[in-house]
């Protein structure tokens, strides 16, 4: 399926990966603006685990809401202090749109990504900082401390690859509900094309 769904931003983009029931889009009428933020340094990656809240118990990368009067870059760079205790020269990497079945607002979440920050990484209310390693394609025993993609939002695993591989991406993925827990319906990713 290579229709780019509504809501997705970004232009030039080529289909990466899709999936699930591919009938319906859910509707939405309102747009909430976050953001979340990825350290990769030295072959890791730095996640947070979530101590409370929207996403409680999954690990993730450090973000949250733009407030009035902030633009996304500034929001990434005070909630990654916020959250983790360290400056960033964060880099966009992407752009996702997330809709939950029964939510209220449709997420638009601006990903970032930096090589490197400054401070020490520290504990927060809301987050548990952890180091993870890429997954290395050289080790057949694969890495010590491999990402923990099975208590991530399931399509992590799709799109942050490409944030390793510095390529920039824009995707879709809707959740309905299955009792309490949020499961993927619907997903749709493209990666920005290099105009040259
Ligand atoms: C599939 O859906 C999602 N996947 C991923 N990877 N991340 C998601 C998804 N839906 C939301 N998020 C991210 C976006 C933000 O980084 C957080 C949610 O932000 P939060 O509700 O914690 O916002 P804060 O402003 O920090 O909240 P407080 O008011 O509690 O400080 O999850």
């Amino acid at each position: 399926m290579t229709d780019i769904p509504p809501g997705v931003s970004g232009t030039n983009l080529q289909f990466f990966a899709s999936g699930g029931d591919e009938s319906v889009w859910l509707p939405y009428t309102n747009i909430k603006y976050y953001t979340n933020a990825f350290i990769v340094k030295d072959n890791r990656v730095l996640l947070g685990y979530k101590k409370r809240g929207f996403g409680l118990g999954k690990y993730n990368g450090f973000g949250g809401k733009v407030e009035p009067g902030e633009t996304p870059l500034q929001a990434a760079i005070r909630e990654l202090e916020e959250e983790a205790g360290v400056k960033a020269p964060l880099e966009h990497a992407g752009c996702l749109f997330f809709l939950s079945e029964g939510a209220e607002w449709a997420f638009q979440i601006e990903i970032y990504r930096a090589d490197n920050y400054e401070g020490i990484v520290t504990e927060s209310d809301e987050m548990r900082p952890e180091w993870f390693s890429l997954p290395d394609p050289i080790s057949k025993d694969g890495p010590i401390n491999p990402i923990p993609f099975s208590k991530m939002w399931e399509t992590d695993e799709i799109w942050l690859p490409l944030l390793f591989e510095k390529r920039k991406f824009f995707g879709r993925a809707d959740f309905t509900k299955a009792g309490d827990v949020l499961v993927p319906h619907r997903w749709w990713y493209g990666v920005e094309q290099n105009e040259s």
